[in-house]
């Protein structure tokens, strides 16, 4: 917890807030601020009511980019730390409240979706659209953004965004970042910035990447257009294959998209983790998922390749239809997370998750290594109810794992988040990094994965605390989240220089 570095009292932020705003769109119900100040990363302590602090002294919810921006005048002015949320789905500690009387910034009602351009395929919408709505909008008029992440339900463009989130379509489609056009977003101190909407351009660098994932570190991004795509739900064909090892699933997913075909979903489970998907799933046995999508000749021709690659490796198939009702159920809704709730409370076991990526000549030792590295030194290994990971994005180059842990808790609630959930992320990252990948492949960084930024990043770690530098020197935008927080409420911006030397002698 950081003392907070506004000369304004606790009282006197929500004073101010609510004269800008006025009191309708000013929350400072006990029970939300507790809740505000956590995300799914702990949410294990938050079903059982256990909230440490620091919580924020308001919620403030913006009606338009002009509130937005006058409320991140206020917060500059007086150094109050900000802390933006839209659907609030976030799993890696980036809404998680660390300095005292922080403004919670909530973008949901800002919620239109502004304009659909049918002639130039792209949609313009307000941060707070869930994206379940302008899917629903979309279809429509037989268009989809392509995305669509298992959270669609409940997350918003503005985090999906902020977070450079990915969807289960993303080998066709691609992720959020392929995705946006455009975007609008206030940076702190209140001004607006708007990047125009082009199909292309060559103008210097690509300055939508300074606010695409950045987890409401250096701007609160108000406004997002992205790309539409016509939408063929009657040809998509579904395919499944059992292959014996993990490392034989990775040649498949590999020989498909470097052939390059692009299906929709390449999925590859573990046993363990296909085995909670689908109840009889063989236990020596790893499951490929593909699917096929498109105009008819395309998805024809996608679903063909697949068959000829499988038909390149011992596997037995999975009836497509099993995999379409699969596929179908998915997404996670309110209702699901609310049944979450209930079984940690009633059992006392849980399962948290942690994506990473790595290229394809490494992806099964970094498969094999994580599980060994668990199951022999993770001091609780035998708490484990299941072990797992699966690929679920791929790339030219290589893929991402996601690996899975679910363990009865054999602890007091609020010891949980040490005991498990911190050294078994900390065994994946470390890992991912070990074997030259990427500690985080679409979650983000949130506040959990810091410690190692400095050493994903390298040398170019100078870049990006040039942006905080640039930006938010005084560090207000989401205090500890992707940039390390030292102790006075600063962001740690140092290079490491050990990684930078790795890096300009090559060995990186
Ligand atoms: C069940 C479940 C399934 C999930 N599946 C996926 C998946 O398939 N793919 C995937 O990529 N992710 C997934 N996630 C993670 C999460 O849904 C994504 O990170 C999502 O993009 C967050 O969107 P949100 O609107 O909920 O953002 P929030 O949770 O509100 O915020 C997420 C982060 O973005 C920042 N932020 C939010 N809004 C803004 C804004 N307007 N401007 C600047 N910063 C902002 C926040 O400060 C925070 O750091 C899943 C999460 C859950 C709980």
């Amino acid at each position: 917890m950081v003392a907070s570095r506004s000369a304004l009292s606790r009282a006197e932020v929500v004073a101010a807030v609510t004269d800008l705003l006025g009191p309708d769109q000013v929350d400072t119900t006990d029970e939300h601020l507790r809740a505000g100040s956590v995300d799914r990363f702990r949410k294990y302590t938050a079903v059982h009511g256990i909230f440490d602090g620091p919580f924020p002294a308001a919620i403030a919810y913006p009606a338009s980019t002009e509130q937005a921006a006058s409320l991140l005048e206020l917060a500059a002015r007086h150094r109050i730390a900000v802390v933006p949320r839209t659907g609030g789905t976030s799993t890696e500690g980036g809404l998680e409240v660390v300095v005292e009387d922080a403004i919670v910034l909530d973008g949901s009602r800002m919620d239109e979706i502004v304009r659909v351009d049918e002639e130039n395929m792209m949609v313009t919408v307000q941060c707070g659209v869930p994206l379940q709505r302008l899917e629903d909008h979309l279809r429509e008029r037989a268009l989809t953004t392509g995305h669509s992440p298992q959270s669609k339900p409940i997350a918003q463009m503005g985090g999906l965004v902020a977070t450079r989130s990915i969807g289960q379509f993303s080998t066709l489609y691609g992720a959020i970042e392929d995705m946006v056009v455009g975007l609008e977003a206030v940076l702190p101190g209140g001004r607006v910035v708007r990047i125009k909407n082009v199909p292309r351009r060559a103008a210097g660098p690509d300055i939508r990447h300074v606010l695409i994932g950045n987890e409401g570190s250096l701007a609160f991004i108000t406004e997002v257009t992205v790309k539409v795509f016509r939408f063929y739900p009657e040809s998509t064909r579904y395919h499944g294959f059992l292959v014996p090892d993990f490392a034989d699933g990775v040649r498949l997913l590999r020989e498909v998209v470097t052939t390059g075909y692009r299906p929709a979903v390449a999925r590859l489970y573990s046993p363990e983790d296909a085995r909670q998907h689908f109840p009889d799933h063989p236990m020596d046995q790893n499951l490929v998922v593909l699917t096929a999508e498109g105009p008819e000749r395309l998805a024809a021709a996608t679903s063909a390749a697949i068959e000829e690659a499988a038909a390149g490796a011992e596997h037995t198939a999975v009836p497509g239809e099993r995999i379409r009702d699969w596929l179908a159920h998915l997404n996670w809704g309110q209702d699901k997370i609310d049944a979450e709730k209930s079984d940690m409370l009633s059992t006392s076991h849980l399962g948290y998750t942690t994506e990473v990526s790595v290229d394809w000549s490494r992806t099964a030792q970094l498969y094999e290594s994580v599980m060994t590295r668990i199951r022999t030194t993770f001091p609780r290994a035998e708490d484990l109810t299941l072990l797992g990971a699966h690929s679920s994005h791929s790339y030219q180059t290589g893929t991402n794992l996601y690996f899975v842990y679910d363990y009865a808790i054999r602890c007091e609630p609020r010891e949980e988040i040490a005991e498990y959930h911190v050294p078994l992320n900390a065994i994946i990252v470390e890992e991912a990094l070990r074997l030259g990948g990427s500690m985080v492949h679409h979650h983000g960084v949130g506040k959990y994965r810091t410690p190692w930024v400095q050493e994903e990043h390298g040398s170019a770690y100078h870049l990006l605390a040039g942006l905080k530098r640039a930006f938010d020197p005084g560090n207000v935008m989401n205090p500890g989240t992707v940039y390390p927080l030292d102790e006075n409420g600063g962001a740690v911006l140092d290079v490491l220089d050990e990684v930078a030397e790795l890096d300009t002698v090559g060995v990186r």
